[in-house]
């Protein structure tokens, strides 16, 4: 890992760090001030100090919800820090979890992370006038905020209740009582941050964008919609309730009003893909499983080969990172549901019941691309143009990817046929390692049922180091 060292004092994790720039109303002044000392919250007692709290897993906002029902006092006055109170636990009506993932780390978290079942996906561009001292300060306020979402806790200390009853609260309060839900918060930057389109370097840091981050190719049969497309910032907010995703994605673009704009996001359910062999493997809307051969964390060295940038890759800054590329994929659902179930086995070279390749076995019995076809004709079992068959990495010179998407439906179409697909998500060492799979699909018998609408790439920078933020190896302050 390459940080850059930072001390207690220059990175002290503090309120201010949420507070409101002068042309962003999301920030009020410090509402703590006014809350005098009876109000003051273990957590503002260790942002105060400066000192990490020993267990902030214990400060949840089902803990603020239970307090919230039984009428604890004070909080009426805008007396407690909300996020202080643990006692008084409620349940969740979202269904989500008490899984909690460290947000500070050699990589973000959110990439070989288990996957969570629900996806709010986020790309903004950042506005003209930023500067680069404000892109730095909104990525500090950002990490801030995504340490404390990630553990379950409000935006800030004084949170969505604790806060001047004058001044809009620091946290808009949706994920009050809801628990962590394994929340993930994963930060990228386009290649368009490092260039604008009249080849603007914005911020300083052309000279260090990586040589491999360049938009992605057009691939044969892209219907690519550029407002569904690209972007300065990308985060990815993963969790197992729907509402504690929608919840770090609406905060954390409220943290930047004035400095970027929301250019599209993306909502999704029900994970397409395993990151861990601890899960089942899920499926996708066409009901097949989705994510059998995917790379699993517990595959020793894999993901340093294939989805962590090393030291030696460079550029520097991107030690331990990674790159994701993501496509919105239309399913054309009807079209699929009047295909028979041999043809649709056959497009994919799997069964639809357990998954296992059409040259036999189980779900994750290697397919064998040479055995003969049932009439012991010259033909294989698994077509020459099915789906696994061109994406193995047994045709892409050993190449793999991470997938990590997630099917979407967002109502119809004037047709009457369902808007709905799948968001797909990769995260590879080399874009390279997408793009050499992406063109060897051309041929691929899926494609008549699919239609790429959506293109985006990204650097992952690595992760942050305790108190620092994300990107700090790349702007170094
Ligand atoms: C460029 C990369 C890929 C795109 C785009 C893509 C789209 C896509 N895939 C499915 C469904 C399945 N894909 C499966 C396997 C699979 N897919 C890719 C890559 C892309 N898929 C890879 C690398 C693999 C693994 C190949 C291998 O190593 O065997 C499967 C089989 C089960 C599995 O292993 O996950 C399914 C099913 C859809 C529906 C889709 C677009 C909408
Ligand atoms: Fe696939």
């Amino acid at each position: 890992m390459d940080h850059v060292p930072n001390t207690e004092s220059e990175r002290e994790p503090d309120d201010a760090a949420i507070e409101a720039t002068s042309d962003d109303d999301a920030g009020a002044p410090s509402p703590r001030a006014d809350a005098g000392p009876a109000a003051r919250t273990a957590d503002d007692a260790e942002l105060d100090g400066g000192e990490p709290a020993a267990h902030p897993h214990r400060f949840t906002r089902r803990g603020l919800f239970g307090a919230l029902a039984a009428g604890a006092a004070g909080l009426a006055v805008g007396g407690a820090g909300g996020a202080a109170v643990a006692t008084g636990v409620a349940s969740s009506a979202g269904g989500g979890t008490t899984t909690t993932y460290p947000f500070f780390g050699a990589h973000q978290a959110g990439i070989v992370t288990p996957a969570q079942d629900r996806l709010h996906f986020a790309s903004f561009d950042v506005s003209p006038e930023t500067t680069r001292d404000e892109l730095v300060d909104l990525l500090t306020k950002w990490s801030y905020a995504a340490s404390r979402m990630t553990q379950g806790l409000d935006v800030s200390a004084s949170g969505a209740v604790g806060g001047s009853p004058f001044a809009p609260p620091d946290d808009t309060g949706e994920a009050l009582g809801l628990p962590p839900s394994g929340l993930t918060i994963t930060f990228g930057f386009g290649p368009s941050l490092f260039t604008d389109d009249s080849g603007t370097d914005r911020f300083g840091i052309a000279a260090q964008k990586p040589p491999l981050l360049e938009p992605l190719p057009r691939f044969s049969g892209d219907a690519i919609e550029a407002a569904r497309s690209g972007g300065d910032l990308c985060v990815q907010a993963c969790a197992d309730d729907p509402q504690v995703a929608v919840h770090a994605i609406r905060n954390l673009t409220r943290l930047g009003f004035g400095r970027i704009v929301l250019r599209w996001s993306q909502l999704g359910f029900g994970r397409t893909s395993s990151t861990s062999t601890t899960q089942q493997t899920p499926r996708n809307l066409f009901g097949f499983k989705d994510g059998t051969a995917n790379i699993k964390a517990e595959e020793a060295g894999v993901a340093d080969e294939q989805v962590w940038v090393q030291a030696a890759d460079g550029p520097a800054w991107m030690a331990g990172g990674s790159y994701l590329a993501a496509r919105r994929i239309r399913m054309l659902i009807e079209s699929w549901d009047r295909v028979s179930l041999g043809e649709q086995q056959n497009i994919f070279g799997r069964n639809k019941g357990e998954g296992a390749p059409l040259s036999g076995g189980t779900e994750f019995t290697e397919p064998n691309f040479t055995a003969p076809g049932a009439e012991g004709g010259d033909e294989p079992v698994i077509d020459m143009k099915a789906h696994v068959r061109l994406a193995h990495p047994d045709n892409n010179a050993g190449s793999r990817m991470l997938r990590r998407g997630y099917n979407y439906v967002e109502g119809n179409d004037d047709l009457g046929r369902l808007d709905a697909g799948l968001f797909f998500l990769a995260y590879v060492r080399d874009p390279d390692q997408f793009i050499a799979v992406q063109h060897a699909l051309a041929t691929d018998l899926l494609n008549e049922y699919i239609r790429h609408v959506g293109t985006g790439i990204w650097a992952i920078p690595p992760g942050a180091a305790e108190g620092g933020y994300v990107g700090q190896t790349l702007f170094g302050v």
